[in-house]
């Protein structure tokens, strides 16, 4: 089987984060998840939170589909890099993903989450599809919705076509050939930290010449932009009038009318660039004449990542096959 689905921005002003349409159970409930190849649990807003915590999102009812099943016992508590975090009880249950389903998916129901989930009420959860040794429920860990549907797909992989402030698409079990051009180049992919990690071969600011360097990072479709070696991100920088690193605002900011450089990233021998229009992420607050930049530096996450702002200058295939890797490809 094949599934494909919208990859909706939840901002219109810039892309924090991408919801897809999940439908839950029997009759079935539709809520807007953000799927996160940088974790692997499946949780939703569900009955079972305290409607203080509940600030406009959709919410799923276990004990309104009649396929639901309690996963006795078992329970789930995460926490992202971002300091946010959710925790609850488990259920089982089919799960639809644009035409795609999973009988008897862990859907794991918060009864708590932090505050930047509530008053954030585009997202009424995430589907992991970081591998499944990520996976948090206890005493017995589950399966993603990817590995649970991969038995069942005609090619163990799904794709990300992730696109700046319109709606792009994740597909399942097939590569569409009109999604990107050229070839699509793969890498392998280290899956013992548990998210798709993979070697980049170097970068180039603008128009500079092209830095040949191995990077070790992830390819993270739940974080908004890209976090990269200190020494890589002021290269950068060093490029942008009127640029600091700022400690109030947690990162490099600039004036909004700067004139931006855009940013390459090798991956083999293939180069991907990413536009300055991606790279002037959004003013510091809304209005501000500051703006804060696409690019950071890892240094305080401790993973370089490469999110949404890299991701969407590029078509990207997430092989689950035996080993997995993960290709590149021009769009
Ligand atoms: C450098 S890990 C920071 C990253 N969280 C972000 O990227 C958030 C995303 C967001 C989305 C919607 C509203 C608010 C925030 O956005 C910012 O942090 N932003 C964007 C806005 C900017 N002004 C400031 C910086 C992050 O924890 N991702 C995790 C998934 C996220 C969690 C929050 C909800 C959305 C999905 C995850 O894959 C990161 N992971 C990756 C590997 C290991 C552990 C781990 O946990």
């Amino acid at each position: 089987g094949t599934g494909s689905a919208a990859a909706v921005p939840i901002n219109a002003d810039f892309d924090i984060a991408y919801v897809t349409p999940v439908t839950l159970g029997t009759p079935p409930q539709t809520l807007q998840l953000d799927f996160d190849s940088g974790s692997s649990d499946l949780w939703v807003f569900s009955s079972h939170l305290p409607t203080s915590q509940i600030r406009g999102q959709q919410i799923y009812a276990p004990n309104k589909s009649s396929t639901a099943k309690l996963l006795d016992g078992h329970s789930w508590s995460i926490t992202y890099g971002d300091g946010s975090g959710s925790r609850g009880n488990v259920y089982t249950d089919n799960v639809t993903v644009g035409g795609l389903t999973v009988g008897s998916q862990a859907i794991e129901c918060a009864q708590q989450v932090s505050s930047s989930f509530t008053t954030e009420d585009h997202i009424d959860g995430l589907v992991g599809l970081g591998f499944s040794t990520l996976n948090t429920v206890s005493p017995k860990s589950q399966l993603t919705f990817f590995d649970n549907a991969k038995s069942n797909l005609d090619s163990p992989v799904f794709t990300a076509d992730l696109k700046y402030k319109q709606a792009g698409t994740y597909d399942f079990g097939f590569i569409d050939e009109a999604k990107y051009t050229g070839e699509i180049t793969y890498v392998p992919v280290n899956s013992d930290p548990g998210y798709w990690t993979f070697p980049s071969s170097g970068y180039a600011v603008g128009s500079g010449n092209f830095t040949a360097s191995s990077i070790s990072g992830i390819a993270d479709t739940g974080t908004s932009l890209v976090y990269l070696p200190t020494a890589i991100v002021t290269a950068y920088y060093r490029q942008v009038q009127g640029a600091t690193n700022s400690r109030s605002y947690g990162g490099y900011v600039f004036p909004c009318a700067s004139t931006l450089p855009t940013f390459t990233f090798g991956v083999g021998a293939a180069r991907f660039t990413i536009p300055a229009a991606y790279l002037n992420y959004a003013p510091v607050t809304p209005g501000s004449a500051t703006c804060f930049g696409g690019l950071q530096s890892s240094s305080g996450v401790g993973i370089n990542i490469w999110g949404d702002v890299a991701l969407k200058a590029a078509f990207v295939v997430f092989n689950g096959g035996n080993p997995p890797t993960i290709g590149w490809a021009a769009k």
